[in-house]
């Protein structure tokens, strides 16, 4: 990560009752996702971000651009930085028309963006709001409300997106509805998105980059993949331990439903509804808890999936009758199973030894 396309943040904020303090090292793109229960800090994190809390000491700087050094009594007005803000509930104008609300966004744009522009037919196209221009914000669902908020805020040529659980306002199928958005959204933008959520399943979806937040300090923070494979990840985050791994489609069988996805270090065969294309990225989620361990190759098993690998760690379960392995794929693919301590005593399986990972249940996320 290059000094110049990231963002630093050595922020803190006192109100009384409750201290925000971070120290944080970010891409300068992609989505980083604040991760933390209730009352963690993840939205007075953000309003830091953008200015909004007068009490904030410290610095930020966004892609080579110094918006917070105490020190230098600098700091950035929030009319001054050019960033986006989502909220959990669309505040579009409700006199104005769909159209009407992205041009205002359009009109916000510094006369010189220091980023490419997107124009208001790239972003229709992109969040699939191109037919809704003519209507009114309240006769819109509230995903595609979100949809056109966020277009808006993206018409204004931000050096960073703010969302503050942009999709807890809406119901599963909503949700379900616009995660393909913010999918394509992330692959497309160029700047840096910071996306505050609690819901493990969208953090795993949607970020390149997480971090975690507990009573206002960083507890983990890192690159997605690598930090969800982490044994010590403080409890209470996530239900499971868990891992991701990006693949790719390379084959699929139409008559068994099959799909063969490629990753650094292996393959699994995982069954699809639908046809999946070759060259199709794939992100799957495997739960320690749904990864058993051979010393042989299994013979004679319904399981799909039994991949070589070689134990790197391990530690004590939450519960004192498992623990938690990791297991390197090959090529720094890691995958964590949680295993009885009787069954690790019986085979033996300690640091260094090779097995056979049967994978039971693989999620795909996107
Ligand atoms: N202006 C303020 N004055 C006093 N306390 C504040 C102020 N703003 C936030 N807090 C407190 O700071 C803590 C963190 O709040 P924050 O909204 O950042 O948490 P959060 O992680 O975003 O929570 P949630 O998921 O519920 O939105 C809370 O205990 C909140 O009451």
């Amino acid at each position: 990560m290059s000094a110049a396309a990231s963002i630093h943040a050595r922020i803190r904020v006192a109100h009384p009752g409750f201290t925000l303090d971070v120290d944080l090292a970010l891409p300068g793109r992609g989505v980083t996702a604040l991760f933390g229960h209730s009352g963690s800090g993840k939205t007075t994190c953000l309003r830091a971000f953008a200015g909004l809390e007068p009490a904030a000491s410290g610095f930020l700087s966004v892609n080579g651009e110094t918006w917070l050094d105490s020190g230098r009594r600098h700091r950035v007005p929030v009319h001054r930085r050019a960033l986006g803000y989502v909220f959990q509930e669309a505040s579009l104008f409700p006199h104005l028309s769909v159209y009407q609300n992205l041009e205002y966004g359009r009109r916000r744009r510094p006369p010189a963006p220091a980023a490419p522009s997107a124009d208001i037919a790239d972003l229709t196209g992109l969040l699939g709001i191109g037919h809704l221009l003519d209507r009114r914000p309240q006769t819109l669902s509230g995903g595609e409300r979100q949809r056109v908020a966020i277009a808006r805020a993206l018409l204004a040529s931000p050096r960073l997106l703010l969302m503050d659980e942009p999709l807890a306002a809406l119901d599963h199928a909503r949700k379900a509805e616009i995660l393909p958005y913010l999918e394509r959204l992330r692959d497309a933008l160029d700047i840096p998105v910071i996306y505050v959520s609690h819901s493990p399943d969208e953090v795993i979806r949607l970020a390149d980059h997480l971090v975690l937040l507990s009573g206002g300090r960083v507890a983990a923070s890192g690159p997605l993949a690598s930090t969800l494979a982490r044994l010590d990840l403080p409890p209470g985050f996530f239900d499971d331990a868990s891992v991701v791994i990006d693949g790719t489609v390379v084959a699929h069988d139409p008559d068994y439903h099959f799909s063969t996805v490629a990753f650094p270090g292996g393959e699994l065969r995982i069954t699809r509804p639908s046809p999946d294309v070759p060259g199709r990225a794939l992100r799957i989620r495997i739960k320690a808890g749904d990864v058993s361990l051979a010393l042989q190759p299994p013979d004679g098993t319904t399981i799909a999936n039994s991949l070589p690998a070689r134990i790197v760690e391990q530690i004590p379960a939450a519960d004192p009758g498992h623990v938690l392995l990791s297991l390197d794929l090959g090529a720094g693919t890691r995958l964590s199973a949680r295993i009885t301590r009787h069954s690790r005593d019986r085979l033996g399986l300690a640091p260094g030894r090779q097995v056979w990972a049967q994978v039971k249940a693989v999620a795909v996320l996107v």
